[in-house]
C-alpha cells in the first residue's frame, strides 16, 4: 500500500496595482558633489515623480471551499487600504514616515511595502512584490 499522500498544490495568484509619487535619491552622510555622482538625476533636490506598477503575488494552497488561494478583491482592497492610499501622489521623502530616514531606492519600497502586507496575511501565504519604477527598472523582494 502507498502510504504517501499527495501534497494539495500550491498556487500563486497576482493583483496589480499602480501609484504616483515623487521621491529624491540621496545619502545625507555623502557630500551633494557625491550624491549627484551616484544619483545623477534622480538626485534632483527639487524632486522628480514616478509612476510605479506594483505586482503583489501570494501563493499558498486552495481553499476547497471557496477554490480560492485568496480573494484577489480582498487582496486588492488590502494593497489599497494599506499602500496605494498611503503612498499614492505622495512626495515619499517629505509625506511619508517610512522614508522620513530611509533613502525611497525601489529596492526599499519594495522592502516596505512587503512589510507592511506580510503584517496582513495568514501565516500560510507566501508573499513577493514586484515594483516597476519605470517600464524597464523594476525590482523583486523577497529572492
Ligand atoms: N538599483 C537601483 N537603481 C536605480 C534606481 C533604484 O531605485 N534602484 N532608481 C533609479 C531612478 O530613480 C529611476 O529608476 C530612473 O532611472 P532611469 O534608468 O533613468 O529610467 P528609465 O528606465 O525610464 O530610463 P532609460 O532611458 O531606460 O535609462 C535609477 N537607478
Amino acid at each position: 500500500m502507498n502510504t504517501l499522500r499527495a501534497e494539495a498544490p500550491r498556487v500563486a495568484v497576482f493583483r496589480k496595482e499602480h501609484f504616483n509619487a515623487a521621491h529624491r535619491l540621496n545619502n545625507p552622510n555623502w557630500s551633494d558633489e557625491k550624491n549627484a555622482r551616484v544619483y545623477g538625476k534622480c538626485n534632483n533636490p527639487h524632486f522628480h515623480g514616478h509612476n510605479y506598477d506594483l505586482i503583489v503575488q501570494v501563493t499558498g494552497t486552495i481553499d476547497p471551499e471557496t477554490g480560492y488561494v485568496i480573494d484577489m478583491k480582498h487582496l486588492g482592497d488590502l494593497i489599497k487600504e494599506h499602500v496605494t492610499d498611503r503612498f499614492d501622489h505622495k512626495n515619499l521623502n517629505l509625506d511619508t514616515e517610512e522614508f522620513a530616514d530611509l533613502n525611497p531606492s525601489a529596492e526599499n519600497i519594495a522592502i516596505v511595502i512587503y512589510t507592511i502586507l506580510r503584517n496582513q496575511l495568514s501565516e500560510s501565504l507566501d508573499l513577493k512584490i514586484r515594483l516597476y519604477e519605470t517600464e524597464r527598472n523594476f525590482v523583486e523582494y523577497p529572492v
